[in-house]
């Protein structure tokens, strides 16, 4: 017998639909991907503060962050990985249905756990952004020395040296980091949401 057996869905009193139409516009899920120090919470950072500015309803849930709380009995094993993308798939599910923009900065580094989460919304509401830098380039931003210590050895499983980063085959966004500055990011992310309508 399934755990949920015994537990009843409500329906709630607000909908999406009615936040939308309050708030003035859509909610959806920006899910970046990329390795480390590729810029995801720079990038995600900057874009939910160019929201905020504009009085839009955005949030940022973001890896080191998360991995402090919520996940902090996940450590970098495939298995806790997976299980760290899919508890965050929920809570930027929750986001969504009240009525924000969530930002999510998650080095995500496996396709079958982002289809997962992809799974869980409906169609459009979830946006692969593939933040793109080659690792050389990450190897030298290093702003945790953390390529530093995977090299010597200091930490297993870092991804891109001794752990697999597979790349998006179809993201919504792609941003080549190593290529456009930050505020240039922001404006093709912005862009693609006015052109699909959600803001
Ligand atoms: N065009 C750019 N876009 C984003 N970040 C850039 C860019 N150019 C330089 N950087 C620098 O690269 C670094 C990216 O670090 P950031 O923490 O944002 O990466 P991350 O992908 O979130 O990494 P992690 O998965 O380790 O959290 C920052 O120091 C940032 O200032
Ligand atoms: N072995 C590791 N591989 C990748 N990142 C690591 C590792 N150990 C510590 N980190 C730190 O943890 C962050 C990555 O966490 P997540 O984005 O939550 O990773 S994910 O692979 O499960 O999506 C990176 O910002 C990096 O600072």
């Amino acid at each position: 017998m399934s755990k949920s057996s015994n537990i009843t869905w409500h329906e709630a009193a607000i909908t999406k639909e009615d936040r939308h139409r309050h708030n003035g516009h859509g909610s959806c899920v920006l899910w970046f991907t990329g390795l480390s120090g590729s810029g995801k919470s720079t990038i995600a950072n900057a874009f939910s503060s160019h929201l905020f500015q504009e009085g839009i309803s955005e949030y940022v849930l973001d890896g080191d962050n998360i991995r402090h709380g919520l996940n902090k009995d996940l450590g970098f094993s495939d298995e806790d990985r997976s299980e760290n993308i899919r508890r965050i798939g929920e809570v930027a599910k929750l986001f969504v249905d009240s009525g924000a923009i969530v930002t999510t900065a998650f080095i995500s580094p496996f396709r079958s756990d982002r289809q997962l989460v992809r799974d869980l919304f409906a169609e459009g509401e979830f946006i692969e952004v593939y933040v793109h830098c080659p690792i050389e380039e990450c190897e030298r931003r290093d702003p945790k020395q953390l390529y530093a210590k995977a090299r010597r050895g200091e930490i297993k499983d870092f991804t891109g040296i001794d752990s697999p980063y597979e790349e998006p085959l179809a993201p919504e966004i792609t941003i080549r980091s190593d290529l456009a500055s930050v505020e240039e990011a922001v404006n093709i992310i912005k862009q693609y949401l006015i052109e699909k309508k959600v803001i």
